[in-house]
Parts: structure tokens; sequence; C-alpha cells
């Protein structure tokens, strides 16, 4: 499973108004479909390696893709059969079918499978799940190579509902942009490998993949301090922000202060008594403080972050302190690391994809927002909106999201805008899960 980096998302009403833009511009829809279909085709040809392919056609537009891609495969040499659920119910699909001059079968007749099958029943126009004898006619192509048009048919492109496919993909082509269905569970793994085909399409920069992490060697000026310096504050169970703290220094922070905390990593974690907690947030060079690792909710926990947040600093909130923190976040630069369970907690009634909701969870709190999860999404209050799926599965063990707050903290404390912090830290944390990967632990985030 795997997503292009950096690449644009849309949801379906979005990649509708780009449509709509490119033909406002000069580039008619059918060439957007024949250059679709191209791409379809170019694909195919190259995962059949000579095999036979059935392409299965719905009756709106991803159904005229699939038209396209048969006619140019034909001109290829490729052995090419149609299905079709419907006839075209769109001038575009009418038009391609019409230049389709082979046979067209019906998808209602259980055509005989091929090696390779191309999906092109529905893309973004889906309006409610498939029906049921629909579904199991496809479920009779399991075990195929299976090429889906822009998404696996049956699934929300938006991502709002979790409707299965009943045919997963080995590879997507998602066309003109990315739609939240490639990046959100559960339709992320129906789609296998995603592929991005840009077909000329304007699809601005609002929401995207995750970048590559590239860290920049630190230049010849830097020195511990401008590098940044971070405050962690550890709770009731220090491990966890021992774990922060070593992780800020592994990320890139030039000097890292754990208060309260007794065992850290590294000998060069400055550990405090809890009792400089204050001065230290005071302390004209510290860049950015972290609170909430291992500290549950609890009358120390609402005065270590009315401290906090009195200090002015960049902040980074984790688990209990992201509830403690909202009502008296302000102006506040900050980073909120919420799971799943946290994020409900902390922004109730919220509906909507996992895109939606956290697009909405930052605008309400005026922060960042990383809501954590195997399809892990950023958010910032003005709209931009990060996807890293896919992360990696080694994660899901304790003490990770420990580890990424105080990579979070690291990239705050060196003046990074909190959006691109966050960006930054995720990235970090993934690269370096994907380079230890089977048998990872928390510490080894932080050690290896
Ligand atoms: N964006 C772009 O730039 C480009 C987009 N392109 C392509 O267009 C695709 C979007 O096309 P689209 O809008 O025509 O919708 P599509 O997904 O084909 O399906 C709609 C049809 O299905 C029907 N229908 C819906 N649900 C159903 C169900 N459960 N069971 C049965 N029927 C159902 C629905 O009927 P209705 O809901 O009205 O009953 C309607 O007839 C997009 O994904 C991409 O592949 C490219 O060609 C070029 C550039
Ligand atoms: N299945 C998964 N795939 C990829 N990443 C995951 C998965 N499960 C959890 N993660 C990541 O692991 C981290 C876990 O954080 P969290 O639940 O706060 O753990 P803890 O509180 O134990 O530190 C988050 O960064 C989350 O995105
Ligand atoms: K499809």
């Amino acid at each position: 499973m795997s997503v292009p980096t950096d690449a644009p998302i849309l949801t379906s009403n979005a990649m509708r108004a780009a449509e709509a833009a490119c033909a406002t511009g000069g580039t008619p829809l059918a060439d957007l479909m024949e250059r679709a279909g191209a791409a379809v085709a170019d694909l195919a040809w190259r995962m059949a390696a000579g095999a036979p392919v059935l392409i299965l056609c719905g009756p709106g537009n991803n159904g005229g893709d699939g038209y396209v891609a048969a006619r140019r495969l034909v001109e290829r040499g490729v052995r090419v059969r149609v299905a079709a659920l419907a006839e075209p119910a769109t001038d575009l699909a009418r038009a391609a079918r019409d230049r389709w001059t082979g046979p067209v079968e019906a998808l209602g007749d259980d055509p005989a499978p091929a090696p390779l099958i191309v999906d092109a029943l529905f893309g973004v126009g889906l309006s409610r799940p498939l029906a049921a004898d629909l579904a199991a006619r496809l479920h009779r192509f399991a075990g195929r190579r299976v090429i889906a048009v822009d998404v696996p048919s049956g699934v929300d492109a938006d991502g709002v509902q979790d409707w299965a496919p009943p045919l997963a993909a080995d590879v997507t082509l998602a066309l003109g942009a990315l739609k939240p269905a490639h990046v959100l569970l559960p339709a992320a793994v129906c789609c296998g490998r995603t592929l991005l085909a840009s077909i000329g399409i304007d699809a601005g920069r609002a929401m995207r993949t995750l970048p590559r992490w590239q860290g920049a060697a630190p230049d010849a000026s830097a020195h511990k301090f401008r590098r940044g310096m971070l405050l962690v504050r550890a709770g009731p169970m220090p491990g966890a922000a021992a774990l922060s703290a070593g992780a800020a220094l592994r990320a890139g922070a030039g000097y890292v202060v754990a208060s309260g905390a007794r065992d850290v990593p590294f000998a060069a974690i400055i550990a405090e008594e809890g009792e400089s907690y204050s001065r230290r947030l005071a302390d004209p060079r510290l860049g950015a403080a972290v609170v909430g690792p291992g500290y549950p909710a609890s009358a120390a926990l609402d005065r270590d972050v009315a401290a906090a947040l009195e200090s002015g600093k960049p902040l980074v909130l984790d688990a209990a302190a992201i509830a403690a923190a909202l009502p008296g976040l302000g102006e506040t630069s900050a980073i909120l690391t919420p799971h799943e369970g946290e994020f409900a907690r902390a922004f109730p009634g919220l509906t909507g994809s996992k895109v939606d909701r956290t697009r909405a969870a930052a605008k309400r709190a005026g922060a960042v927002v990383i809501h954590k999860g195997a399809d892990t999404v950023i958010a910032a209050p003005d709209g931009r909106i990060m996807a890293a799926w896919p992360g990696s599965p080694w994660l899901a063990t304790a003490g990770t999201g420990d580890v990424l707050a105080g990579a979070c903290g690291a990239m705050l404390a060196r003046g990074d805008d909190a959006f691109d912090a966050a960006v930054a830290a995720v990235g970090w944390h993934i690269l370096r899960a994907r380079a230890i990967g089977p048998g990872l632990v928390a510490d080894d985030l932080v050690k290896a």
C-alpha cells in the first residue's frame, strides 16, 4: 500500500469545480476523459504484460474512462473485452462508448473473467452503496489482478461513508488528484497501490499527502540554542516525558530540559526538579514546551497547562492536556496531538470524514491538530490539510505518541510555523519507524 508523496487531494465537489475551471479555461471535458482513459490504458498495458483484459464500465464518466481505455488498448494490440453495467447516462460517456467499436457484454450475464480486470464502474459519482447482486457479481472477480479507475467502485470517494467495495484493487489510478478515500480508512486499504494521473487539472495545494521528510543539516552558524530549546513537562508517568525529550533531541532540538523526570534516555538531556518548571517557562531562550505525555487529567495537570499557556510559548499539547488547554488556548501557537479517543472527547459533535472533522477541530481550537492513527490527518486553522497514509503499522505500540509529541516540540522550538512543524514531525516519525520496521518499540525511535 502506498500513495504518491506531496500529491494533491480533492473532494468530489472540489474535483467537479476544478474540472469546470478546466473547461472554462479552454480544455473540453472530453479531452480530460481522453487523457484519463489514455492513462488507464497505459497502466493496464504494463500490468497486463500481453494477457487479456476485461474492462467493466458503469453508466457515468467513470465508465466513459473505461471505454476510452478499451479503444486505446486495442490500438496497442491488447486483447480487450468490455462488459457494461448499463447504457451510458452522460453525453461524455456516450461519446466514448460510440468510439468503442468492439462488442459490449452485459455485466448482468456474468462475463468470464480475464487475468486483468479494469474496474471503471463508479468513481466520484457514487451516491449510494452498491446493490447486493452487483456486489456478488464483482466478488466473482476476486483473485484476479484489478486496476481501479479513480477509486475502487463502491467506495465513497470523500471518505464520509465507510461503504466497502466488493473488489479491492491491486492498483488504483486516481484521476486529476487523489480523493480523501485514498488516504482514509477503511477505503485506503482497498486501493492497493495508489498512483496519480494528473490529466492537466489545477488541483491547488490546500490538501496534500505528506512530503518525504528531509531533515536539512544544521548550517555553519548553528549552535545548540539556535537549533531550538525545548521544555518537556513530566507527569506521574515520567517515562513518557523521557521518551518525548529523547525524541526531541533526535529530531534536531539543540537543548532539551525534562522537568520532573529523573530517568532520561540521554545524559545530554537536562533533567530538572519539577519545582523549576515555571522558571524554565520564562527562560527567554526557550522555543517551545511539551505538556501531556504520561500526564492524566488532574488538578496538577490543569495547573501545569495554565502555566504553559501563561508563558506565551509555542506548545505541544498531548493526551489529557488537550482538553485541559482548549478553553484557554486563545492565540497560543499550538500543536494538539489527539488519538481517536482523545479527539472525540476534546471535539464532540463533529461529523463528516476524518479530514472534515480534523479541519473543523483545528478551526474550532485555532491550533494545528494532528489526528493520529494509521490514517493520520494534520489540519491547520486556515484549512491546510496533510494526510499521512500509509504510515508504519509498527507504530501501533505504546509510547510512540510520546515520541511524536517530542518531535513536534523539536520542530516548534526551532521556530517552524506550527503546521510545518507538525508535518515535519509526522514525516520524521514515519521515516524512522519504516527504517526500524518489525519489532519496533517506542524506545527504538529514540535510541536507534
Ligand atoms: N473529475 C475529472 O476531472 C474527470 C473525471 N473523470 C471520471 O468521471 C468520474 C465521475 O463521473 P460521474 O460524475 O459521471 O460519476 P460516476 O462515478 O461515473 O457514477 C455516476 C453514475 O453512477 C450512478 N450511480 C451512482 N451510485 C450508484 C449505485 N450505487 N448503483 C448504481 N448506479 C449508481 C449514477 O446514477 P444516479 O446516482 O443518478 O442514480 C450515475 O449514473 C470520475 O470518477 C472519473 O473517473 C474523467 O473522465 C475525466 C476527468
Ligand atoms: N496502525 C497504525 N499504523 C500507523 N501508525 C499508527 C498505527 N497505530 C498507531 N499509529 C501511530 O502511533 C502513534 C500512537 O500514538 P498514541 O496512541 O498516542 O500512543 P501512546 O499514547 O502510547 O504514545 C501515533 O503517532 C499514531 O499515528
Ligand atoms: K472505479
